[in-house]
Formats: structure tokens, sequence, C-alpha cells
């Protein structure tokens, strides 16, 4: 069976992170860990959460791509994905819409995309604070142009998204169990 990389993009506070966490624990789908200059937000850990950089220590990586988003620096490595890839079959990886692009365009075939949404995005404020963003942050957040960008999906990507909507979690869920399904059908028969 050949390795599938599950690439979940989409605005944010649209549940990108839970739905990682929902393949790792439903599936055993490893998440690719990538690199940001943000600062930590509470409860996040180094290296489990993010690889946690200083605007220095950032710049001396290697990345597949990297991006500028709400003014902090993130990034995605070869070596990261290559560790997941390791572990098991199928890896996510939790990216904004540009990166999501370059991988659709880098790896082709060897990846499916999750687009998240939700009906109504001036709920995510409330969503944001709930999981404790300083509120500070969530201004400057839902301010950015690539927060505006990311709530609608991209030409270059409905070829290949699969749309998940997020509004009630138990009704997102049905949907990402219906595509891992087909998922790995699709990957068995490769
Ligand atoms: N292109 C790219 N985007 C990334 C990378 N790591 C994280 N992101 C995206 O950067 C954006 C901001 O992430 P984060 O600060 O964790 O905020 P969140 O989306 O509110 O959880 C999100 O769209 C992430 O998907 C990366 O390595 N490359
Ligand atoms: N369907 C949902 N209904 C209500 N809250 C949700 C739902 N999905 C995710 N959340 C919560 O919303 C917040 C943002 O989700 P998160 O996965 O961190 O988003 P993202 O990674 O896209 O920024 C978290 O506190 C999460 O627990």
């Amino acid at each position: 069976m050949r390795h599938k990389l599950i690439v979940i993009t989409g605005a944010t506070g649209t549940g990108k992170t839970t739905v990682s966490s929902y393949l790792t624990k439903q599936y055993g789908v490893d998440r690719v860990m990538t690199h940001t200059t943000r600062p930590r937000r509470p409860g996040e850990v180094d290296g489990v959460d993010y690889y946690f950089e200083t605007p220095a220590s950032f710049a001396a990586n290697h990345y597949i791509e990297h991006v500028t988003y709400a003014g902090y620096e993130y990034g995605s490595s070869r070596e990261s994905l290559a560790r997941s890839f390791a572990k098991a079959d199928f890896a996510s990886i939790v990216l904004d819409t540009a990166g999501a692009i370059t991988y659709a365009r880098e790896l082709g075939d060897q990846i499916a995309v999750l687009y998240l949404t939700i009906e109504d995005p001036t709920i995510l404020k409330q969503r944001l604070l709930a999981r404790g963003d300083p509120e500070a942050m969530v201004q400057q957040r839902l301010a950015s142009a690539e927060y505006k960008r990311d709530l609608q999906l991209p030409a270059a990507l409905k070829p290949v998204a699969t749309v998940i909507k997020n509004d009630d979690w138990p009704a997102a869920c049905k949907q990402i169990d219906a595509f891992m399904a087909a998922l790995r059908g699709g990957a068995m028969a490769d």
C-alpha cells in the first residue's frame, strides 16, 4: 500500500487541529509536525503541537514550503514528513490554503485534501476565545488577509478537496468517516 498524506486546510478556528486529532485517535493517522515563530498558546507543547522557533532558528531549517500567516512564520520540512511515514501509512498535515496548494502541486496523488468550513464564520471568534487564545491575538488573526482568504476554497484546490462542514462535530465526524472509508478503499486498490 502506498503512503497517503491528508492535507487539512481551512480558516482559523474551523477545526483543523480537532480533525487531525480525530484522525489520529480513530485511524492511527500520524500528524506531520510543522514549525512556527508564533508564541505558544496555553497548553501547547513544543514538539507536540509545533516546533516553536525563534526567527533565527526558523530561518536555519530547510522547508518544502513556508508562509507568513497573520504576522508569523510557518514551515513544513521533508524530514517531518518522512518521520510520519516511517510510523504510519497515513499521515496528516495542517496547512493554510497557500501551503495546501503547494502540496497539491508538488505531491500530486500522494495527497488528499480536507477543506473545513462553517456556515456562519462569525461564531469562529467565540471558538477561538473558548480555545484560550488571547483576545488581542484573535483580533489580529481575524483581521488578517490570510484569514479572509482561507474562508473560501481556492479554485486550485476545488478538483482535489473534500469539503467538511464543521458546524456540528458529530455531523463532521460522519463526513470524515466517509472520506476515510473511500480513501482506505482507494489506497488498498493501489
Ligand atoms: N503553509 C503552511 N501553513 C501552516 C504550517 N503550519 C501551520 N500552518 C497554518 O498556519 C495557520 C495558522 O496556524 P495557527 O497559528 O496554529 O492557528 P490556527 O489555525 O488558529 O490553529 C493555519 O492555517 C495552519 O494550518 C506550515 O508548515 N505551512
Ligand atoms: N464542531 C465544533 N463545534 C464547536 N466547537 C468546535 C467544533 N470543532 C472544533 N471546535 C472547537 O473550536 C476551537 C477551534 O478548533 P481548532 O481545531 O483548534 O481549529 P483550527 O485548528 O482550524 O484553528 C477548539 O476549541 C475546538 O475544540
